[in-house]
């Protein structure tokens, strides 16, 4: 049984629709993407969006799968167009989520997974108020720093803008439906499919 309530988008900017929107979020580093892959190997019926992103990839990410890796001036451009469902710059770089793709799978009754930064969250959140949010926490703040670090693909400033952003990201937490901690993955991946399909 889902917990998730059906979305009857009551926004002005809208379509009507149905359908069931999952917010994942938490800061750079706790593991979202992570959970999110071993999520879509259990559960291949729910759909990902794939963001589009101004960052560089990083080695063994492919356009379209990762990101749809786009030009500053492009992703302006699709921003003025109203493209993108929710977008938020993170440190020095864009990332915004494509709209039709999201709108059309939740119309279509998928269960639609958008794995995204705080001011995303936050967006979505304001113009779906029913869609489920969660946000994963690292288990504590050194540990969140060995993880990023541990990836080995950021640069010491990248690493220094997104630790600075993660303080800020960890205290809005509250503002979310569910807080997991991602200490054991098992424990948190298990905590995550709990809170999508009610699962003992
Ligand atoms: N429970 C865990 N225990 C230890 N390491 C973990 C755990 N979960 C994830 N990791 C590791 O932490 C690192 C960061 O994970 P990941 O890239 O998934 O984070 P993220 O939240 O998606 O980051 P970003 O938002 O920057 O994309 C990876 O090396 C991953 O293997
Ligand atoms: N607001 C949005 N945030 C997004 C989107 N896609 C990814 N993200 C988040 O950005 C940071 C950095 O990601 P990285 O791949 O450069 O490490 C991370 O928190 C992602 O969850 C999006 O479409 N919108």
């Amino acid at each position: 049984m889902m917990q998730v309530l059906s979305i009857h988008c009551a926004t002005t900017k809208e379509t009507p629709f149905s359908g069931k929107l999952i917010v994942l979020t938490g800061p750079s580093g706790v593991g979202k993407g992570t959970l999110m892959r071993s999520l879509l190997q259990r559960h291949p019926e729910l759909y990902y969006s794939v963001s589009a992103t101004t960052r560089a990839p990083r080695p063994g990410e492919v356009d379209g799968t990762n990101y749809y890796f786009i030009s500053r001036s492009k992703f302006e451009q699709l921003l003025a167009q109203g493209e993108f469902l929710e977008s938020a710059e993170f440190a020095g770089n864009y990332y915004g989520t494509p709209r039709e793709a999201v709108l059309s799978q939740v119309q279509s009754g998928k269960l639609v997974v958008l794995e995204i930064e705080l001011e995303g969250a936050r967006q979505v959140r304001a113009s779906f108020p029913q869609a489920l949010s969660i946000f994963i926490l690292p288990p504590s703040f050194e540990e969140l720093e060995r993880r990023i670090r541990g990836r080995g693909q950021d640069s010491e400033e990248a690493i220094a803008r997104r630790l600075q952003r993660a303080k800020q990201e960890i205290a809005a937490a509250d503002e979310f439906d569910i807080q997991i901690v991602n200490d054991d993955f098992e424990t948190a991946l298990n905590a995550i499919e709990t809170a999508l399909y009610n699962r003992e």
